[in-house]
């Protein structure tokens, strides 16, 4: 069975943001949205198709015909270690911010990838897939790396929230990221993926970040890169830097403090979620006074969830300071006039309070005309809540995985 994780954009809007052009029903815009916003739909259909035409594969050299067959089982699998220092890449929004990608380099082939701190497998397109559900794809090759490893008999299966998953078998292979190197990291193979990884192209798959404990892969659980890379790492950490229709920066071994202003606010992260979980438990809007009983208190750091989601209680209170704002059913959110001025929002990170930016809470237009926009801020009513990308644009966020803290500052 798929483990239930959430999902990053709603796909509709996502499309409505990619092609401002072509319209979408807004009963179909609906179902499809209060469906993924809800608490997910059926798993998304594997795409296998026909055989058709060459695909545009980039880094592996043009296939020859057919995908290669997974290669043979080789040798025995060695235990990963890192040899790295610290590893600096830049981070690119797709349109609309709907996420962020960053290359990836896997046994000499470099892919850009969906960095995931929201879970823990690392998957990636590969020439196992169908030419179909290849098309438009970076892949990478197996049999193209001479460092790939099989794991014999190894599987694995995830599902996000929206109903979006992937599922195959397993290697290992070196990976590097802007020069963190982990030789020996578990590399999962897609076999199958659902259709909103086919159609988001230029993803070549999610590099998971959150604790290892979620990672799905059987009959031996496999670690995340950066537990991984840990224990060489000149620091312990990893941090998020993310940017409004702007390039930013991931970065392992190292805190950048030319990134943020002000000093970093640190809080112990709980672990036993397996996410990067911390109490959050007060709002204030537009500097206004704090409301302080936010049930469950609970949230976590997610940079693969496009949105802010939170409790009721902090969207009834931020939206309620805005003209217009009305809980669209149509669309499956919080709507409000794409010309009102939003204020910021207070947020509590374990007890220093963290201020999202209201021009970060207006999300994008729903509509062709641009008049009506769906907020950045929504309500979810699974716990812990989700800060996704919104608070990554207002805030610098540092993981430190040697003392399970956060540290978070504006930038
Ligand atoms: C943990 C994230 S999903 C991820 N970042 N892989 C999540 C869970 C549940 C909901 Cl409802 C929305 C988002
Ligand atoms: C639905 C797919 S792709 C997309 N909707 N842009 C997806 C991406 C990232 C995560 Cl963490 C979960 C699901």
């Amino acid at each position: 069975a798929y483990r239930k994780f959430g999902m990053p954009l709603p796909e509709a809007l996502g499309a409505i943001i990619a092609n401002a052009g072509a319209g979408s029903s807004a009963a179909g815009l609906a179902t499809e949205l209060s469906d993924i916003l809800g608490d997910g739909g059926e798993a998304g259909s594997t795409s296998k198709g026909k055989e058709k035409g060459k695909p545009k594969l980039r880094p592996s050299p043009a296939p020859t015909g057919l995908p290669s067959a997974a290669p043979p089982a080789t040798g025995v699998p060695k235990f990963s270690n890192s040899t790295g220092g610290a590893g600096s890449v830049a981070n690119t929004p797709e349109a609309g911010d709907v996420e962020y990608l960053a290359p990836v380099t896997i046994g000499g082939q470099t892919v850009n990838m969906d960095f995931d701190s929201g879970s823990s497998d690392l998957w990636v397109f590969n020439t196992q897939l169908s030419l179909n559900t290849l098309s438009g794809h970076m892949a990478y090759n197996p049999a193209q790396s001479s460092t790939f490893q099989l794991l014999p008999g190894s599987t694995f299966s995830i599902s996000y929230g929206d109903g979006s998953g992937a599922a195959g078998n397993v290697g290992t292979d070196t990976v590097n990221i802007g020069g963190a190197t982990v030789t020996g990291q578990a590399i999962e193979l897609a076999t199958d993926v659902s259709t909103s990884f086919v159609t988001d192209t230029q993803s070549t798959g999610l590099i998971g970040l959150a604790f290892s404990k979620l990672n799905t892969v059987k009959p031996v659980q496999q670690k995340t890169f950066f537990d991984n890379a840990l224990a060489t790492l000149p620091e312990p950490v990893f941090t998020a830097d993310l940017r409004h229709n702007a390039a930013g920066t991931y970065e392992f071994g190292a805190i950048d403090s030319t990134k943020f202003s002000g000093p970093l606010a640190w809080t112990p992260v709980n672990t036993t979620s397996g996410f990067w979980q911390f109490t959050s438990q007060a709002f204030a809007v537009g500097g206004g006074a704090p409301s302080t009983s936010v049930p469950g208190g609970q949230a976590i750091a997610d940079t693969g969830t496009t949105l802010m989601l939170a409790d009721q209680s902090v969207v009834d209170g931020y939206y309620s300071q805005v003209q217009g704002a009305v809980n669209n059913a149509t669309v499956g959110g919080v709507t409000f006039p794409c010309s009102a001025t939003l204020p910021d929002l207070q947020i509590d990170v374990g007890g220093t309070m963290a201020t999202v930016r209201g021009d970060d809470i207006n999300f994008a237009p729903v509509d062709q005309t641009g008049t009506t926009c769906f907020g950045g801020l929504q309500a979810t009513t699974v716990q812990p809540q989700i800060y996704g990308d919104i608070f990554f644009k207002s805030n610098f966020v540092a993981f430190n995985g040697g003392n399970n803290s956060l540290g978070v500052a504006p930038h």
